[in-house]
């Protein structure tokens, strides 16, 4: 019942090429009927013309056998293009409502799963729904109509020889599915295999760095020939029953050809049967040698294919319809007041990350949120950003509930700039307008002028144009940062949240950067997440938190806690 389900919602996919793939399907009934009938036109041609010395019915019936091969020539090309045709088409949207469903994921999703699966989602199971829509559907329903009307054919000849076909047909399918049944489970080990091996490949030239700063290429090289070892191990057993099972069928056809002889043989003397009947049983034999054998396999790809295909949906069904609440309101002229009330939030592990938050941050205030390690810091962050939702509690801009504001009315408000923001493979231009791809270039210097990174653009051979990330120019900690920033500003947020922007940057570049943060966050609130001190004295406000809860909250200026520590800051 579910499986139906699935394929008839996968159908839906197909849409207006509903009628190709329908045409397509009708084709290979014709493609089936044009391969049945040869061995009746034989037939023909042998007891009508040959054996009668009848030469002109026997090159009539010659002509005919041309005829029906060209058109099943014509039906194979036609019927396959219009299946692939359609199949490609309702994958496209599937992979495309696949893809927008990850993109529309709340962040607790991507925490939960692994990007490989995602990824392999995205390639491995589209490529198998398309192999199903196109290859398998076609296989199947050419096999059942072609084994049909050959039986229907058969059974007009004789019923003895009909039975001997029938009973190669079962035990052929049986084979090819037991086949299936044994491969398959070392097939999957094989692509899960070939999975490990990529993913040691990829994280060892990811971390290229540490593994050649550590001299643990041969620590790397034993794990990466270990996992090749055992592919090799898996892809010996399947070649070993492939092997043996490839052949088998061929032997049970000829047991099954040689027995036809034997009774056919005796048939003919005794009248019961002509030798184009004969004939005509044996290219049976031969012509459904191969549909048989796929029909082993697409019997059981089925289920696979459609197994395939509901990881997609769960992926589509589990995306919320939209980033929006339907009442989600537009907050014109922000002031860019901040406030929690009463924000616990729990991490899917478990983990308790702020328990029980009370704190408001008034507009164009600027505040350092510090303390230990997994204190929560950056959670807070992520709340304002909207990334999470809170256990418990409320986060508040300017009074209204940050969940209730249009998405893109909220971007444009609040800008959040990781610590280390991710620089995609394109333009500097096109890096820094990512939120804004229509931005001008003036508005683009603009803002690359405030993050103060607009001389080393325009130093760089393309300037703004110049392509940066993999295989471009690499940029330095300090670089990414500062184009991290020009991307915020870009939208003129009136809230800019920074996570630890100093973290990765030597002592030089970090007080520069501290610097340059005066002029940055004019105008704006400023929640930084830092533990460096020196981001103490561009704020107005210090709070530390520890163990998911505020321990200190108080003003620079007037508190005495931090007056002491930023003295210390500043003589360091
Ligand atoms: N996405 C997540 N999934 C599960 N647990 C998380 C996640 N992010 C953070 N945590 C956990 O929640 C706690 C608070 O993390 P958070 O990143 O807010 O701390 P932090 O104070 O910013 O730490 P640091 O200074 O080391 O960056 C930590 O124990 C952390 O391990």
């Amino acid at each position: 019942m579910r499986t139906m389900k699935q394929l008839g919602r996968l159908l839906t996919y197909l849409r207006t090429h509903a009628i190709h793939f329908s045409l397509g399907l009708l084709i290979v009934v014709l493609m089936a009927y044009t391969s049945g009938i040869i061995p009746i036109l034989i037939k023909n041609a042998i007891d009508k013309g040959i054996s009668t010395g009848n030469y002109s019915i026997a090159i009539y019936y010659s002509l005919l056998i041309l005829l029906f091969g060209v058109l099943n020539g014509m039906f194979s090309f036609s019927g396959r293009y219009l299946l692939i045709k359609s199949a490609q088409y309702a994958v496209y949207h599937l992979r495309m409502d696949t893809f927008r469903a990850i993109q529309r994921q709340e962040m607790e999703f991507f925490d939960k799963t692994f990007s490989g699966q995602l990824i392999s989602r995205i390639t491995n199971d589209t490529e198998r729904i398309t192999r199903f829509l196109s290859f398998r559907i076609r296989m199947f329903v050419y096999s059942i109509f072609l084994i049909g009307i050959s039986l229907y054919y058969m059974f007009g000849m004789n019923i003895l020889l009909t039975g001997i076909a029938l009973g190669t047909i079962a035990i052929v399918v049986a084979l090819n599915a037991s086949y299936a049944i044994k491969v398959r489970p070392i097939y999957d080990r094989i692509r899960h295999q070939t999975g490990t091996i990529a993913s040691i490949a990829t994280q060892s030239i990811a971390g290229v760095k540490t593994i050649k700063s550590l001299s643990v290429e041969e620590n790397i090289k034993d794990k990466f020939s270990k996992e090749n070892n055992y592919l090799y191990s898996l892809n010996i057993d399947a070649t070993k029953i492939t092997a043996l099972y490839g052949n088998a069928p061929f032997l049970v056809l000829g047991i099954a050809m040689s027995v036809m002889f034997y009774y056919g043989g005796m048939a003919i003397m005794g009248n019961t049967l002509t030798v184009g009947e004969l004939v005509a049983f044996l290219t049976y034999m031969l012509t459904l040698m191969w549909p048989l054998r796929a029909l082993g396999f697409t019997i059981g790809d089925i289920q696979r294919s459609l197994a395939a295909a509901s990881r997609l949906f769960e992926v589509i069904d589990s995306a919320p319809e939209s980033i929006d609440s339907p009442d989600a309101i537009e907050l014109m002229n922000p002031k860019g007041k901040i406030e929690f009330k009463n924000v616990w939030l729990k991490y899917h592990t478990g983990k308790m990350a702020l328990r029980g938050l009370n704190f408001k941050i008034n507009a164009e205030e600027r505040i350092l949120i510090t303390g230990p390690p997994g204190s929560g810091k950056s959670t807070i962050l992520k709340l304002i950003a909207r990334f999470y939702k809170p256990e418990r509690g409320k986060v508040l801009i300017d009074g209204i509930d940050i969940r209730k504001i249009k998405s893109k009315n909220f971007r444009k408000i609040v800008a959040y700039v990781p610590q280390e923001p991710f620089i995609f493979n394109r333009s500097i231009r096109e890096n820094i307008a990512l939120a804004k791809p229509d931005a001008s270039l003036e508005e683009i210097i603009k803002a690359a002028k405030t993050a103060k990174i607009h001389d080393f653009i325009s130093s760089l051979p393309q300037g703004y144009e110049t392509v940066v990330g993999e295989k471009g120019v690499t940029l330095s900690g300090g670089e990414r940062q500062r184009i991290g920033i020009a991307r915020a500003l870009l939208s003129e947020p009136k809230i800019i949240l920074l996570d630890d922007p100093v973290s990765n940057l030597d002592a030089h570049t970090e007080s520069s950067l501290v610097e340059d943060l005066r002029d940055i966050l004019r105008g704006k609130t400023a929640v930084i997440v830092s533990q460096r001190l020196s981001l103490a004295k561009l704020v107005d406000r210090v709070m530390v938190v520890k163990d998911g809860r505020i321990i200190e909250d108080e003003n620079i200026k007037e508190g005495k806690m931090y007056r002491d520590m930023l003295w210390a800051g500043e003589g360091k």
